[in-house]
C-alpha cells in the first residue's frame, strides 16, 4: 500500500462522495433528509473468512457489502440515499485490492443512485473487514415490520433461494458449478429495492441467514406460525440440476438477499403485477395454530433440520 491513510481517502473514497460528505475533509457529514420522511438506518459487516473468501474479487466484496445493506432497507420498504463506510485493511493489503474495492462501490453507487457520506479507515493485524451503514427514507408509517404477519396471510418469496449457499459449497469443491451460476449468485446478490408494494405487504424480512430461520423471525415477532412446502420454494435451473440432496442446504444456507413477504390472501394478483419482472412465488401460509415454522417435504411430511440458518456462534 502506498501513500498515507489520508492520501488513500482522497484518492479512492473522495470521488465517491457528494456534497453531504463535505469532500471527506471534515469531522462528519451534513445531510438534510427529505422533508417529512422517516429515516431507515441499517448496518452490516463483511469479514474475510466469515462473509467472503480471501480470493473473492474486491469489487464484488464491495458491491455485496452495499447490497447486503440495501437488502435490509428493501425489507423495510425503504429507499436508499447514502452510506457510511468503514474499512480495516492490513498493512500488506495490495493497493490494487483497495482500488478494485472502490471501483465496485462506484459501480453500485450509480446503479442504486446512492452516495458516500463518509466513513472511517483503520488497520488490522487480522482478517480484512469492512462495514456499511446504509441510510434511506420511507414515508411515515409505511415501513414494513417483521411483526405484521397475520394468520391466513400468504408467504411469498422473491427470486430463487439457495444459489448463494450452493456457491459456497462449490467454492469448497463440494459441488459442480461449471456454468458459474452459483458463484455469481454468491458474489452478487440482487437486493429487491424499490418494489412498489405499498398496501400489499403485512410483514417482510430479507433472507440473510437462511429461509427457515428468517421466516422464523417474522413468526416470532408476529405471534403466528407458518407452514411452507419445500417443493414450492423457487429453485434456479442450476439448483434443480444439482438435485434434492442439496434441499436442506438451500433452505438454511442463507446469503440469498431475497424478500419473504406476508401478504393478505386476496393480494396475490396485485402483488404479482406490482413485482413486474421480479419473480415472486407463494410457498405457504401463516397460521394461528402454532408459533413455529413447519416445512413440509413433497410427501407432506414435516422436515427436520440440523440447523435452520446461519449462527455466528
Ligand atoms: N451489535 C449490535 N448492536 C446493536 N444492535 C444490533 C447489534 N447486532 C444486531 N443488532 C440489531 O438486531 C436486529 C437483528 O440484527 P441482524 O443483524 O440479525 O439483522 P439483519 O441485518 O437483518 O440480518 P443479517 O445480519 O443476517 O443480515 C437488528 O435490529 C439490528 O439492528
Ligand atoms: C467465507 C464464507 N463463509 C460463510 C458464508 C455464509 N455466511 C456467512 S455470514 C452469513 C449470514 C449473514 O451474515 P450476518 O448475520 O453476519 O449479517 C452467511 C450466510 C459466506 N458468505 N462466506
Ligand atoms: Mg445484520
Ligand atoms: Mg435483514
Ligand atoms: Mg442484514
Amino acid at each position: 500500500m502506498s501513500g498515507t491513510e489520508f492520501e488513500r481517502i482522497a484518492r479512492y473514497f473522495a470521488p465517491l462522495a457528494d456534497e453531504a460528505a463535505l469532500g471527506l475533509s471534515d469531522d462528519a457529514a451534513l445531510w438534510t433528509p427529505p422533508y417529512g420522511k422517516t429515516l431507515v438506518l441499517t448496518v452490516d459487516q463483511m469479514v474475510e473468512g466469515v462473509h467472503f473468501l480471501p480470493d473473492d474479487p474486491p469489487g464484488c466484496v464491495a458491491r455485496k457489502l452495499l447490497r447486503r445493506n440495501l437488502s435490509d432497507l428493501a425489507a423495510m420498504g425503504g429507499e436508499p440515499d447514502g452510506y457510511l463506510l468503514t474499512t480495516a485493511l492490513r498493512v500488506d493489503t495490495p493497493e490494487a485490492w483497495l482500488a478494485e474495492f472502490a471501483e465496485g462501490l462506484a459501480r453500485d453507487q450509480k446503479r442504486y443512485r446512492i452516495e458516500l457520506f463518509g466513513g472511517d479507515s483503520t488497520s488490522t493485524p487480522g482478517p480484512l473487514m469492512a462495514s456499511v451503514t446504509m441510510i434511506g427514507c420511507v414515508a411515515p408509517g409505511a415501513a414494513w415490520r417483521r411483526s405484521g404477519a397475520r394468520a391466513g396471510d400468504a408467504v411469498f418469496v422473491t427470486g430463487t433461494i439457495g444459489d448463494a449457499a450452493l456457491g459456497l459449497e462449490a467454492a469448497r469443491g463440494k459441488l459442480d458449478d461449471s456454468s458459474g451460476h452459483f458463484r455469481e449468485r454468491r458474489l452478487l446478490p440482487e437486493p429487491r429495492i424499490g418494489l412498489p408494494l405499498a398496501g400489499l405487504v403485512h410483514a417482510a424480512i430479507d433472507v440473510s441467514d437462511g429461509l427457515v430461520q428468517d421466516l422464523g423471525h417474522i413468526c416470532r415477532n408476529s405471534g403466528v406460525g407458518a407452514v411452507i412446502e419445500a417443493g414450492l420454494v423457487p429453485a434456479s435451473a442450476a439448483a434443480r440440476a444439482a438435485g434434492e440432496s442439496w434441499l436442506e442446504a438451500r433452505l438454511t444456507g442463507g446469503d440469498d438477499y431475497e424478500l419473504i413477504l406476508a401478504t393478505p390472501p386476496d393480494a396475490e394478483a396485485a402483488l404479482r403485477k406490482a413485482c413486474g419482472l421480479v419473480p415472486v412465488t407463494k410457498i405457504g401460509h401463516f397460521s394461528g395454530d402454532s408459533d413455529e415454522v413447519v416445512v413440509l417435504d413433497r410427501a407432506g411430511r414435516r422436515m427436520a433440520f440440523t440447523r435452520t440458518g446461519w449462527r455466528h456462534f
